[in-house]
Parts: structure tokens; C-alpha cells; sequence
């Protein structure tokens, strides 16, 4: 899978170099290309935004650098999907992530200030598949750190990237409930024991309760999940 982040900060992107993404980088399981918007800019002070037509608060990210540096990441006619991340868009969830995760092609336009310029939106989706999408329902200053939770959400799920897969199946809002406690060495900490049924070695008995835990936390914690 290639991934493309258009940001004014790709410093911010770095992060994207260590651990399990870094290693899927560099064994080519993930190509993921980070872009300057500012490269697209052509005035000496390399100008991103402007002030909002009908006046407010703050500024809004300038159409042209982002239409010139999309033409370039569109020209490879390779059917992308774009993202844009915003406050406004639908709920990433992990179903997202997985539908995402089929894609060969991934772009994300992170932008700043109040938002960029809502023809870059429309321009982009009268050529490539466009989605706006909100990481959840609190405000960020920029696209970048949703962008970074996105990317992680999707890249491990691409094939090869998680060293176990098994790890990937019994996973928070997997089959639509929250994931049962996990426990390990030693039996006794701090006068607190591991559940003794998980020392059974009755492994239908394990797989019960740990269902039975699922579904427990899923009721306590988050009862908007249950059908
Ligand atoms: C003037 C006045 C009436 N407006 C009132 C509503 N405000 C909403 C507003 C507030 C902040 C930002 C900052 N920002 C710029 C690009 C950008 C991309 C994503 C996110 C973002 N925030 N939270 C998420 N879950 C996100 C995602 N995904 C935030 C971003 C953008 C938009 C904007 C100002």
C-alpha cells in the first residue's frame, strides 16, 4: 500500500519512521511519502492561507497550493482514495480502517488553521474518490495528529505488518465488542491474582469467559456498541 500526507508540517510525520510502520516501510509492506505543502507555494514567504470570505475568525488554507500539489499526486491515475480529515467529517471507526486497508492508494491533506478552502474538496472529488473524515468528536489544531492515528489504524492491519495476525482478531470493536482483560507473569502481584479460570488450561472454559468479559465491558463501557 502507498500512503501520501500532504501537510505544512512534515516534521510532525516523522513519527511514522519508527516502530512497527518503520519496519513496514522499510521492507516496502507500506510506502508512505510525506509532502511539503509548501513546495506548491511560489511567493517569497511561501503564503499557505488567507482570510475567510465573509469574515471570522482565524484564516483558511489558500485552494491554489493544494490543487497544484494534487494534480501531481492524482496524475498517476492510480484510482487513490483522498482524505480529508476534519471535524466535520464521518467517524473514523475500525470498520473504516479496515475498508481503508483495501485500498492500494491512500492520500491524506492535513489541514491547518480553520480548515482549507472547500473547493479544494469538491475540485478533488469531481476526479478521485473523496472522503472527510473526523478521528472523533474533540478539536485539533491540524490534520497531522489524526492523520498519524489513521495511518497507524490502517497500516497494521495491512498484511504482514503485524508479525502474529492472531493479535488482530480478538481486538477492541472487533465483532462489535470491546476486548476482555489481559493478564501474565507472575500469578500474584501486589496481592492481586490472575483470574484463576486462565490458569486452567481448560481452554473452552478460557474462551468463555473471556467472552463473557467482552461483553461485560462492552455493557459497562460502551452499551451504544450492543445490537
Ligand atoms: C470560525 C468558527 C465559527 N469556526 C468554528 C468551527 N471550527 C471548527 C474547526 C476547529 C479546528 C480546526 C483546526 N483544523 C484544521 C484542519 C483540521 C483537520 C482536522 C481537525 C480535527 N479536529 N478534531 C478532529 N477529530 C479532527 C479530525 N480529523 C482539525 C483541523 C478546524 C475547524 C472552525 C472555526
Amino acid at each position: 500500500m502507498r500512503i501520501d500526507v500532504v501537510t505544512i508540517f512534515p516534521e510532525v510525520l516523522g513519527v511514522l519512521d519508527v516502530s512497527l510502520l518503520g519496519r513496514a516501510r522499510a521492507t516496502g509492506l507500506l510506502d508512505v511519502r510525506v509532502h511539503d505543502l509548501r513546495d506548491a507555494t511560489h511567493d517569497r514567504h511561501r503564503t499557505v492561507d488567507d482570510t475567510p470570505y465573509g469574515g471570522g475568525a482565524g484564516m483558511v488554507m489558500r485552494p491554489e497550493p493544494w490543487g497544484e500539489v494534487l494534480d501531481g499526486l492524482l496524475a498517476d491515475g492510480d484510482d487513490p482514495l483522498v482524505v480529508f480529515p476534519t471535524p466535520a467529517g464521518t467517524p473514523f471507526t475500525q470498520p473504516t480502517a479496515v475498508r481503508w486497508a483495501g485500498e492500494r492508494r491512500l492520500i491524506f491533506c492535513c489541514g491547518r488553521y480553520e480548515g482549507i478552502d472547500q473547493r479544494v474538496v469538491e475540485h478533488t472529488a469531481a476526479r478521485a474518490r473523496v472522503e472527510e473524515a473526523s478521528l472523533g468528536d474533540f478539536v485539533l489544531n491540524g490534520g497531522e495528529v489524526a492523520v498519524l492515528a489513521m495511518v497507524e489504524a490502517v497500516g497494521r492491519l495491512v498484511p504482514g505488518v503485524i508479525g502474529n495476525p492472531a493479535s488482530l482478531t480478538e481486538e477492541s470493536h472487533e465483532g462489535g465488542l470491546l476486548e476482555y482483560p489481559s493478564y501474565t507473569k507472575p500469578a500474584l502481584w501486589r496481592g492481586l491474582e490472575v483470574p484463576a479460570v486462565l490458569r486452567s488450561g481448560d481452554h473452552g472454559a478460557v474462551a468463555r469467559w473471556r467472552r463473557e468479559q467482552s461483553e461485560a465491558r462492552t455493557r459497562r463501557v460502551r452499551p451504544d456498541l450492543l445490537p
